[in-house]
């Protein structure tokens, strides 16, 4: 892989790469933050703070706990028997995995969308209700409906066809669908694990512009093998590796830097990044 030439960014905060991560506004505050699958610990001491309204990408090599440490925040990893979230994760100042939490209603706040696009076999307008009727949702659903597949940028293709099945749409439109399911709960957060990864390269861009433009109202915690698409969406990067342990043979996902993406890319404190970012491990 060639290096990385990202273009200078003039945003306040990548203006400053001595102290490149922005302070004050965040959404998640994780402290010591480990996941483990049984006796499996699959990340560890994991603590970074993830602002709102940016876009925050998670990279790192296969393995190292990428999707692991975002279903973490939102306990979608509850979900998987014998998991155990230790440290600490606060989503808006709250301990998440606080006793008296719902994790019901922390998934509803902080939506996920995932690498293959998986809608329902329903309709695309039944795909994007499903959510607020669960909710029990008393405004007009239509205009519900119209407003996520327009946030999603997806309404101008489908407005004569909202009976239509999901699963009748391309790739890129079910995965836009699937963005509009999500939108249509009123989120906070969006989780999007790999959301690229099944699409061609112009469903890929549509995605990507598309996540441009959400981040006014919403914080998107983004998963992602693709270096370009990263130094592209993001604003903040955390890098993760795996640490090998030989003599017990466990792979353990760690945090290696968390900074601005224009620092990431271009001035990496780390040499593990800078050799991964340039295709020199991994
Ligand atoms: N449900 C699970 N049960 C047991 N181990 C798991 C489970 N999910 C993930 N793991 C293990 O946890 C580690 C981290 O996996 P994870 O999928 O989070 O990594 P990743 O960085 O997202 O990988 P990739 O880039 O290949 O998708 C891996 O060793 C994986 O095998």
């Amino acid at each position: 892989m060639q290096q990385q030439v990202v273009a200078p960014d003039t945003r306040p905060e990548a203006a400053q790469p001595e102290s490149p991560i922005p302070r004050g506004d965040d959404v998640f505050e994780l402290a010591d933050v480990s996941c483990s699958y049984g006796s499996f610990t699959a990340v560890r001491d994991i603590s970074l703070n993830i602002p709102r309204h940016r876009i925050t990408a998670l990279i790192g090599p296969s393995g190292c706990g990428k999707s692991t440490l975002l279903r973490c925040l939102n306990r979608m990893n509850d979900l998987v028997p014998g998991t155990v979230v230790g440290g600490t994760l606060h989503y808006n100042g709250e301990d998440i995995y606080g006793a008296d939490i719902d994790p019901v209603e922390v998934r509803r706040r902080i939506g996920m969308v995932f690498q293959k696009p998986n809608p329902f076999p329903k309709s695309i307008y039944d795909n994007v209700a499903f959510g607020p009727r669960l909710n029990g949702f008393r405004g007009n659903l239509d205009d519900l409906v119209e407003e996520a597949l327009t946030r999603a940028a997806l309404w101008d293709e489908v407005r004569g066809k909202l009976k239509m099945s999901g699963l009748a749409l391309s790739g890129g439109q079910q995965q836009r669908l699937c963005i509009a399911r999500t939108l249509a709960v009123q989120p906070d957060v969006i989780l999007m694990d790999e959301p690229c990864s099944a699409l061609d390269p112009i469903a890929t861009l549509k995605i990507e512009e598309l996540m441009a433009g959400l981040k006014d109202d919403y914080t998107i915690v983004v998963v992602t093998h693709n270096m370009q698409q990263a130094a592209r969406v993001s604003d903040m990067t955390a890098f993760l590796t795996v640490n090998i342990d030989d003599e017990v043979g466990e792979r353990t996902g760690e945090l290696v830097e968390f900074a601005s993406t224009n620092h990431i890319f271009t001035n990496a404190s780390d040499k593990r990044t800078e050799d991964y970012i340039t295709g020199r491990f991994g």
